[in-house]
């Protein structure tokens, strides 16, 4: 098997040369939210810890989450989270066979760019 493939074959690691379709950037933008969320898990349960743990602690809490980093931070959550959906939804879709076309592969990821840009400033409306 080895004797088949070419030795001398083309490498190109110069990543600023590497066509990134839409499709490409939705995926790995799909990845960094799943990620973000994951953090954000950590951040939401220790914010609901600290707001149980006593009446001072509930203060700190509401202290750090009316704070502009702690709105920050919530809207960023909020905006990862509306694109995970947003990008799971289109990926179950494409696991039932549906946008596997290159077209319409990218019309779907423009859709869910939309989608999360529209719920991104309604979660700016609502925590600010
Ligand atoms: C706290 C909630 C969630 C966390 C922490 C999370 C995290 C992640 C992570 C880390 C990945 C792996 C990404 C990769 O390796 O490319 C992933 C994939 C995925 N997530 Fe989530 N996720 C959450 C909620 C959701 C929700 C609500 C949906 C529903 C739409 C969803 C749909 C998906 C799908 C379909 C994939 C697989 C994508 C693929 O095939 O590449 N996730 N998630």
């Amino acid at each position: 098997m080895s004797d088949i493939v070419k030795k001398q074959r083309p490498v190109n690691l110069d990543l600023q040369t590497i066509n990134m379709p839409i499709t490409a950037i939705a995926s790995i933008l799909h990845r960094i939210s799943g990620v973000i969320m994951l953090f954000a898990v950590g951040i939401l349960l220790w914010l609901l810890a600290e707001s149980l743990s006593s009446e001072q602690g509930f203060q700190n809490a509401q202290e750090i989450v009316s704070g502009f980093f702690g709105t920050f931070i919530l809207w960023g959550i909020l905006t990862a989270l509306a694109y995970h959906i947003a990008g799971g939804i289109r990926h179950l879709l494409m696991d039932m066979g549906y946008f596997e076309e290159l077209e319409s592969g990218a019309l779907s990821a423009k859709v869910s760019f939309v989608a999360t840009v529209v719920l991104s400033i309604l979660a700016g409306i609502m925590v600010w």
